[in-house]
This record gives C-alpha cells, structure tokens and sequence, in this order.
C-alpha cells in the first residue's frame, strides 16, 4: 500500500505516523453513511445469492440490510471521525500524583484479515500531568477504535496515543487480551488461546512502574 493511500482521523495526523493508522482511502467520507449502506446491502445480497441461499427467503430477505446497517452504524462506526468520544479533561485539583487504571474494559473488535470478531479486555493507565479525564472516557477511546476493521497491535496504539493527546502526557499505557474468533473458531481453531499486546508509555517504560501497571490488572476486583 502506498503512504499516500494512507489516511487517519484528519485531527489525529499531528500524532500519528502512517504505520499506527487505520489505512483508509482519501475518498473514504465521500459517501453518506445511507449510501454506503445501500453498496453494502447489494455486495452482501450478492454473497449470499452466490452461495446459493434462497433471497427470498422470509428469514433472509432482510439481511442484506441488516447487516449493512450493522457494518456501518454499529461494529465499524468508529471510523468516522466525527464520532470520536469528546474526552474533555479537567483540572487535578485533589492533586492524585499516583497512577490511575481503569481496567477489565469489554472489548469488541472486529478483525481486519477475516472479518470475524475480537473479543476481550483492554486495560488502561495514566498518571497524571496536571489533567484527569473522566472514567467513562477511557472505555468510551477504547470502543471507538475498537469499532474498525483491526488488528489488535494497532489497536492498542491507537487507544495510547489518544489518550496521550488527550491528557498531554505520554505517561499512559494500555494492556489488551483478547480471542480473535479467526484463531478459536476456524483454521487453527484453537479456544482456548487469547492475544496479549501491551504499549506503554513514558513513566510506565520503566519496570518498577509496568510491575505497579500489572499487579493491578491482576488483582481480583472485590464487589
Ligand atoms: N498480528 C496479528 N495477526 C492477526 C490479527 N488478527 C488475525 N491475525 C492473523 O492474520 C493472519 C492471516 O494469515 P493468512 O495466512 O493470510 O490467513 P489464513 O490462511 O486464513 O490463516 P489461518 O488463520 O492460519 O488459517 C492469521 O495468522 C491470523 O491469525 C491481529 O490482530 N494481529
Ligand atoms: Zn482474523
């Protein structure tokens, strides 16, 4: 793929270089959600003819749409930029120095090889610069670029140097393990087994800090 095919969130190519980017095409926001939804809907109905489904089919004859609105609205919704999560910060004002997790956040993804879904948890740590952010935002960054065709190497960055944008620090660090269906479910059709990707930043580089980061992630949550 070229660099110049390569695009991302317009606000993010400050941050960004080419390799963390979701590759989308210039012309990628040309068309309105409705008509992409349209396309989808006749590539789909296409699929299913060709495999040599009845489209007539009362049980059927309304995937096509389904699953283009599914597409666009919902499991790939995150690459518009528009519908990045306002993650406003506010002043430290209790002066927390230390380190703040949000852990176990459910993650949905979907992988970009073969279409089938990740599923997992995304950790997420940051300390402080001055700013906090609110909790919610931390879940709502990582569904965001969840909700794309992925992989979950990129995905990782993309949630840590959002966050690092967002907060003006690089002190920020996320944990991801997830089943990748494409891994448990066909080809090598292994269960059991879950991917762990992990990028930290600043402070959390050192060991004593990522040691901290992880004791966390593993202790049991008491409620
Ligand atoms: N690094 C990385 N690889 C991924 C991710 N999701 C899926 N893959 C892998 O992408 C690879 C695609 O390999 P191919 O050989 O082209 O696909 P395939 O013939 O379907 O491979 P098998 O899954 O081994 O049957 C597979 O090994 C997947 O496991 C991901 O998030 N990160
Ligand atoms: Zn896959």
């Amino acid at each position: 793929m070229k660099i110049e095919d390569l695009i991302t969130d317009i606000d993010d190519q400050d941050h960004l270089s080419s390799n963390e980017q979701t590759p989308l095409r210039e012309d990628a926001f040309d068309l309105t959600d409705q008509e992409k939804i349209e396309s989808i809907k006749k590539d789909v109905h296409n699929i299913l003819q060709t495999l040599g489904m009845d489209m007539t089919d009362d049980s059927l004859k309304g995937t096509p749409n389904r699953v283009a609105k599914m597409f666009v609205n919902e499991i790939f919704g995150g690459l518009r930029p528009e519908k990045k999560p306002s993650a406003s910060t506010f002043e430290n004002k209790y002066k927390y120095g230390e380190m703040l997790v949000e852990k176990n956040i459910v993650l949905y993804s979907t992988c970009e090889h073969h279409l089938l879904p990740i599923v997992g948890r995304a950790h997420v740590a940051y300390i402080s610069n001055g700013n906090v952010v609110g909790l919610s935002k931390m879940n709502r960054i990582v569904d965001y670029y969840a909700k794309r065709p992925q992989v979950q190497e990129r995905l990782n960055i993309q949630i840590v140097r959002e966050l690092q944008q967002v907060l003006n620090t690089q002190d920020v660090a996320c944990v991801i393990d997830a089943k990748h269906l494409c891994v448990n479910s066909r080809g090598i059709r292994d269960i059991d087994s879950s991917t762990v990707t992990g990028e930290f930043g600043g402070a959390f580089k050192d060991v004593q800090v990522k040691r901290e980061f992880l004791d966390y992630i593993k202790m049991p949550t008491q409620f």
